[in-house]
């Protein structure tokens, strides 16, 4: 493989990159930063963990030194964590510039943002909601001179979902430039690609790593069989182990709902495991307090929602567990790729209740693996079901004094609010579009009624004309 001053860096960016630990170029890197530097649009597709960040940090980095500017580049992704885990690269590789970044999430002091946008940084990384808001709030600055824009997560960013983006992406496509270079990133970029291509018209590299199975060697993939009612006591089994056996590693497990995330960080900290949770319903800088902890390794068990699932990059985990299987096969690749990351080992292990079997089949497919089992002395995981048990019932009748449901509540309507709809309004349209729902389905049940009862009814004829014509079959037969 071609060292990085082979593919057009800048001496100081190769000695940058080589302090950092970036001595040779990943495959990713060595493909997209050539045709980056010849000012190429570029779509990189590359497993988990196997440097993405750089293989668009580096040559932007390269390009603003001949030139530089405020605001030059802008890097979108999905979550707040990750904009301030770019940065840092940014920062750190960047160093020799005297490079000024802005970071623009949600969750922190809109004013001191808007100030330091009006400083013409170098380098925004943002989360979409937050920019956009900016950017339909204040004329302090402009994207108007951009000549990077970059899409890290790309796929998630154009998802439409829970988390929507694509409203705050149209703001933020009108104030950028049509001439500049974009660059998108993922480690599962093939479902959105069509629309993603319709972002990079400029000469866009393709650039997909040539593999059938589309997670790492060096991942050990594991699924553990669970009945539902008695998977904390496998789960806090596995933990046991993993802290018995090997006391240095760190593990991230995933939870399908925030409250479930609530839950399990309580009474993993009744059993005293050093836990933290993550998750979106915790206050900004809760959520940056706890990942700081588990990324220092004071805390060795993170117990997140799907908002850690992309893109963190923390080399001492060595364990993913899910604690449910994901509904898809996408979100499954990005959650375990948060190990075995850089050519490290890892495993992961995903809870498989009799209700998810065909969940994994489809995760097996969209990987081209085959998951192993994972097997555990269940004698030991019955000697504790009750005491788990009962200890998860004393968590969630602590968050039920918490008023956990009543706070997702008031945060959804400040989320709309924010999103400039109103609460009221809205529920009450839900509250219709309930009713129809209701009307409707019972109107179809009428329907469906009639027609059951039609093709009995048709079905008793029928019955009732074939035994006339046997009897009269057999009258005449006696006959
Ligand atoms: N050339 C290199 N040599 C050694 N290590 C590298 C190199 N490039 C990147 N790394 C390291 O690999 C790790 C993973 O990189 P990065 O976070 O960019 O992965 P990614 O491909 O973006 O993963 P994900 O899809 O999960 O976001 C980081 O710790 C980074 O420092």
């Amino acid at each position: 493989m071609a060292a990085f001053r082979e593919l057009g860096l800048a001496p100081w960016l190769v000695e940058q990159a080589r302090q950092m630990g970036l001595s040779r170029p990943t495959p990713v890197q060595a493909s997209c930063i050539p045709p980056i530097l010849q000012g190429r649009d570029c779509l990189g597709c590359a497993k988990t963990g196997s440097g993405k960040t750089a293989a668009f940090v580096l040559p932007v980095l390269q390009v603003l030194s001949e030139d530089p500017y405020g605001i030059f580049c802008l890097v979108l992704t999905p979550t707040r964590e990750l904009a301030y885990q770019i940065a840092e690269q940014f920062r750190v590789l960047g160093k020799p510039l005297g490079l000024k970044d802005c970071v623009v999430v949600g969750g922190l002091d809109m004013v001191a943002q808007a100030l330091e946008l009006s400083r013409k940084p170098h380098v925004v990384i943002a989360t979409p909601g937050r920019l956009a808001d900016h950017l339909r709030s204040s004329n302090t600055f402009s994207l108007k001179k951009l000549k990077f824009l970059v899409l890290d997560e790309a796929d998630r960013l154009l998802e439409q979902g829970c988390a929507d983006f694509t409203a705050d992406l149209e703001v933020i496509l009108e104030a950028v430039p049509a001439r500049r270079q974009t660059l998108l990133f993922s480690a599962t970029l093939t479902d959105t690609l069509n629309e993603l291509k319709s972002l990079a018209m400029n000469r866009p590299f393709f650039w997909e790593a040539a593999s059938e199975v589309r997670t790492v060697d060096e991942l050990d993939q594991r699924y553990l069989l669970v009945p539902e009612a008695v998977k904390d006591a496998y789960l806090v089994h596995l933990i046991q182990t993993f802290q018995d056996e090997h006391e240095d590693w760190s593990i991230i497990i995933f939870t399908k709902t925030c409250k479930e995330c609530q839950i399990l960080n309580m009474m993993l900290r009744k059993f005293s495991f050093p836990s933290v949770a993550l998750h979106s319903m915790m206050k900004q800088r809760q959520r940056f307090a706890a990942l700081a902890k588990f990324k220092s390794s004071i805390f060795k068990i993170l117990i997140a929602t799907d908002v850690a699932a992309r893109g963190l990059d923390i080399p001492t985990v060595q364990v993913v567990i899910n604690h449910n299987t994901p509904g898809l096969p996408k979100i499954y690749i990005h959650r375990v790729g948060r190990t075995a990351r850089a050519g490290r080992n890892g495993i992961s292990i995903t809870m498989v209740t009799q209700y998810d079997i065909h969940l994994v089949h489809a995760i097996e497919e969209e990987i081209k693996l085959k998951l192993q089992e994972f097997s555990v002395e269940e004698k030991l995981v019955l000697d504790i079901l009750t005491h788990v048990n009962v200890t998860r019932r004393e968590c969630e009748i602590e968050l039920e004094y918490m008023d956990f449901d009543e706070k997702k509540e008031i945060n959804k309507r400040k989320q709309m609010i924010l999103e400039g709809k109103d609460p009221d309004l809205e529920e009450k349209r839900k509250a219709e579009l309930a009713k129809i729902k209701k009307k409707n389905n019972k109107f179809r049940e009428k329907v469906q009624q009639t027609l059951q009862e039609k093709k009995q009814l048709q079905m008793k004829r029928k019955l009732q004309k074939k035994m006339e014509r046997r009897n009269k079959l057999r009258a005449k037969e006696e006959k």
